[in-house]
């Protein structure tokens, strides 16, 4: 699959993307050598070039090796024609007509008019014929073209070359379809045999018309001619269409790149989307992605790691010494398999789940195993030389910026310097692939915090991504997982599909490997059970089941006059704007001296791929 999207792989959308900057260059620019930059910049940074393809045209090394010749027929109405040199439109006059390059249409059409040639169709001419120009000219069967064209030579009878020509949908396009049809398969010295006086389009010819082939007797049916030529060279053409569609209608998972080609991550999407000036996809963009930054620069880029979280010791050792139960059985277990790992006994990967309500000490517990396993790990042999904290063992994550900067981590956008769109296929590191990899080379375990934000194309990507670097088809690359969340608190953004539900159809790396440890003992509140324990009650509530008279009692003992409320507490409402004004209140209280400065927006400039500042700040933007 990798392969073959590799060497299939469309530009399609390339004229159509030129198009558009050839329009807004005109507009912008008066200058002609402006306008060719431009396009020529939006070319080279459209065109979809691999490393490797890269060095091998720039080292001049035979990309193929073919033993058949390669035609393009050009068969559109209007197909792109070249002027002739300029030293040659300099020798002619203002109105001379002969100012453009013969094409092999051209040339088909001024073919000998010895019976074989007469019988011949374009796509014929194209396979069997190669035109010859200089010293070949004096070659054995050479015949010259009608006015002044050149000369032919037919090719050896065991090597007709190949012809490509632009096929277009039937459905949309039936008149360049069958135009096309007509053109390639059917004999004729001018496109005015192929569209008759009674036949108004090319369709109406195909299916109705009768021509008399050059050297028959008799009329044909013009459908019969083109199925009979049409086989010669498009064998296998309609099974070939249905499978490339097929393919594409339902491309694998996105996992199924990585474990196919793990270490060869040739991907040349990398770019796309940042140039691409499309509507974003709902399903798989992700909003609100903090820190996401895929315009790269070293002055203003943060780092994707941040510096580790330290703690006292001592201050360690009393948390260690008080978890719960359940967290020192989690706790424990990590430390176990850092202790084997260190000692070269090389233990299965893990991978745990930790769930449970709001304040159960999932955080904690969280702090917890990173000092202690990455105070383990250090001792790893590679790590013994120099312990360097860009180099992490254990890596600290979560899908949002707050809940990353909690727990002193980075998110998973920018740590893994995921992409925006999450839409297959999965696009690669590209030339970032070296830099990311010597700095999580040695990253053993991953945590992953507010996992009920992390959505599953996010998950493949994460686990896509980790093969990548680690060079492993092993899930997530071969490093450990602890994820932990809670699924009745917030889910993915945009209605993504949250990890915890299962589908079958799926590769489910979820239900497939990840063990589930649920803390129970709420340590937030653990000095007033009785309103921990509703709290829980309330985590498992459906929309529609009634609260408890004694829980609506114990919630109502909390309600009090907004007035009453001490300014200095955590207040929560329910929209963006009483937030706004309670802020706006609370700040006016602690300072005085207040300055207002606005915010520069900036905006990617789809032609460049460059950050453009706006004139104007964006509305309602925060
Ligand atoms: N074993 C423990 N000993 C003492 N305090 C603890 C322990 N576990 C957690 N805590 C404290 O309980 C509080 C809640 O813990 P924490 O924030 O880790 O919970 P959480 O499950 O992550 O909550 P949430 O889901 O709301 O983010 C914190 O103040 C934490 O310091």
């Amino acid at each position: 699959m990798y392969l073959t999207s590799y060497i299939t792989k469309k530009e399609s959308g390339l004229s159509e993307y030129l198009k558009t900057v050839i329009e807004n260059s005109t507009k912008d620019h008066v200058n002609e050598c402006d306008e060719m930059r431009e396009i020529m910049q939006a070319y080279s940074k459209k065109r979809e070039v691999s490393a490797q393809e890269c060095v091998t045209r720039a080292c001049g090394i035979n990309m193929k090796k073919c033993s058949r010749g390669v035609i393009f027929v050009p068969t559109d109405d209007n197909a792109l024609k070249m002027s002739r040199p300029m030293s040659y439109l300099e020798n002619t006059t203002l109105e001379s007509v002969n100012v453009w390059m013969t094409s092999l249409t051209d040339k088909y059409k001024s073919r000998p008019e010895t019976p074989e040639f007469e019988q011949m169709c374009l796509a014929d001419f194209a396979a069997t014929c190669r035109i010859v120009y200089g010293q070949q000219k004096k070659g054995k069967d050479v015949l010259p073209l009608l006015n002044d064209m050149g000369f032919v030579q037919k090719r050896k009878n065991d090597k007709p070359a190949i012809i490509r020509f632009y096929r277009c949908s039937q459905e949309k396009y039936p008149e360049k379809f069958y135009g096309t049809l007509l053109k390639l398969y059917i004999p004729h010295r001018s496109d005015l045999e192929l569209k008759r006086r009674h036949f108004p389009t090319y369709e109406s010819f195909y299916k109705s018309g009768c021509v008399q082939l050059p050297g028959s007797d008799h009329p044909e049916c013009v459908r019969h001619i083109v199925k009979r030529n049409k086989d010669k060279y498009e064998k296998n053409s309609e099974d070939i269409e249905n499978a490339v569609e097929e393919f594409e209608q339902n491309r694998g998972v996105i996992d199924e790149w990585c474990n196919l080609a793990p270490e060869s991550e040739v991907e040349r999407l990398e770019c796309i989307e940042e140039l691409e000036a499309r509507e974003p996809d709902h399903e798989h963009v992700q909003e609100n992605v903090p820190e996401y930054s895929n315009q790269a620069n070293a002055a203003t880029e943060a780092r994707a790691i941040r510096e580790p979280p330290t703690f006292d010791p001592t201050l360690l050792r009393q948390m260690y010494q008080n978890l719960n139960q359940k967290q020192a059985c989690v706790f424990y277990a990590v430390r176990d398999w850092c202790v084997k790992r260190v000692c070269g006994l090389n233990p299965e990967q893990f991978f745990f789940y930790v769930n449970g309500g709001a304040g159960t000490g999932k955080s904690h517990l969280i702090k917890c195993i990173y000092s202690e396993a990455s105070k383990i790990l250090c001792k790893l042999p590679s790590h013994s030389e120099e312990v360097d904290i860009a180099n992490p063992t254990v890596l600290l994550t979560a899908f949002t910026g707050t809940a990353a900067f909690n727990i002193s981590g980075s998110t998973l956008h920018s740590l893994l310097k995921l992409p925006r769109s999450l839409k297959p296929p999965f696009q690669g590191l590209g030339n970032q692939l070296d830099e990311v990899r010597s700095e999580l080379l040695n990253a053993e375990i991953l945590i992953i915090d507010e996992v009920s934000m992390v959505s599953k194309p996010l998950f493949a990507y994460v686990d896509a991504r980790l093969k990548q670097i680690k060079g492993s088809t092993k899930p997530f690359g071969g490093m450990s997982v602890i994820a932990v969340g809670d699924f009745y608190q917030l889910p993915p953004v945009r209605q993504s599909k949250t990890l915890c539900v299962y589908e079958p159809c799926e590769i489910d790396l979820w239900q497939e490997h990840f063990q589930t440890i649920t803390l129970t003992e709420i340590m937030r509140q653990k000095d007033d059970v009785a309103f921990a324990e509703m709290l829980n009650r309330i985590r498992v509530k459906g929309k529609s089941d009634e609260l408890s008279q004694a829980d609506r009692a114990l919630l109502s003992q909390t309600i009090t006059e907004p007035s009453l409320c001490p300014p200095d507490v955590l207040h929560i409402f329910a929209t963006n704007k009483q937030v706004d004004s309670h802020n706006s209140v609370t700040l006016a209280l602690l300072h005085s001296n207040i300055t207002n400065i606005d915010a520069d927006d900036y905006k990617k400039d789809p032609r460049t791929g460059r950050m453009a500042r706006q004139a104007q700040p964006y509305k309602g933007n925060r």
